[in-house]
């Protein structure tokens, strides 16, 4: 996968070379690029931004700049990327799209600042490839980098030989749909607080059925709504029984 990063702060995308998503770019499981915006500006001031029409509050990032630089970057291969936009008026981002995104092989992020970019960008762009406009969740933040960053992690962590134990990938939180359970490991008894015994049992089946109901339990109780959404059948009579 080659993901490309546009923004006017490149070095907060410094923790891509890190850890991880550092060693899926040193085992060439992922190519990234880095870009400064302002690279495209042709003023001595290198402007990115400019005031709002209509009025109000902030600064809007100038759609001559943006375009160029998406002309640039998007058109460099022969294949078209998929252009993502954080934006806290985005669709919102979840393991699922994560999922989706992990099979495209070019991911290119148009990370805005400001009150944001003009619209006109994302309007042009899509006349010439899938646009996204996603939100990492009900927040608002002050760019879009952090949620490249998050977006990014979350995908390319699907991407195989990226992640130690692929089984890891399966049995995340949402991955069926329910958040995960609680973990343990040593030692067995941690001020006075013993690890549960099921999981000491050796008793592959029980440990199964005690981890689903945990998940199933731990779900109910912080997000009630992801088990009114589950798929007809995916509970099954055990289940229904917590
Ligand atoms: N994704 C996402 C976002 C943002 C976000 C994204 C881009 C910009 C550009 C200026 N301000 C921004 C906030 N805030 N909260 C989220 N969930």
């Amino acid at each position: 996968m080659r993901i490309d990063v546009i923004t006017i702060f490149p070095d907060y995308l410094n923790p891509l070379r890190e850890a991880l998503l550092g060693k899926a770019i040193e085992r060439e499981r992922i190519s990234v690029g880095v870009h400064d915006l302002r690279d495209w500006t042709h003023d001595v001031h290198r402007a990115v931004d400019d005031s709002p029409y209509g009025g109000g509050p902030g600064m809007v990032m100038k759609p001559d700049v943006w375009g160029e630089a998406l002309d640039e970057v998007c058109g460099v291969q022969d294949a078209t990327p998929r252009l993502v936009v954080p934006t806290p008026a985005g669709r919102p981002f979840e393991q699922k799209t994560a999922v989706r995104w992990s099979q495209d092989p070019w991911l290119v992020f148009a990370c805005g600042r400001y009150e944001g970019i003009d619209q006109r960008v994302i309007d042009d762009a899509a006349t010439r490839m899938s646009v996204e406009e996603v939100s990492i969740g009900d927040y608002v933040l002050v760019g879009g980098e952090v949620a490249a960053l998050t977006m990014i992690e979350a995908v390319v962590r699907l991407l195989p030989g990226v992640l130690g134990n692929p089984l890891s990938a399966e049995q995340d939180s949402f991955s069926d749909g329910l958040l995960e359970g609680p973990c343990y490991t040593r030692p067995e008894v941690w001020r006075d607080r013993p690890v549960p015994d099921v999981l000491r049992s050796g008793n592959h089946a029980a440990i199964a059925r005690w981890r689903r109901d945990q998940a199933l339990e731990r779900t109910y109780h912080r997000r009630p709504e992801l088990l009114a959404a589950l798929p007809e059948g995916d509970l099954d009579k055990a289940d229904r029984k917590q």
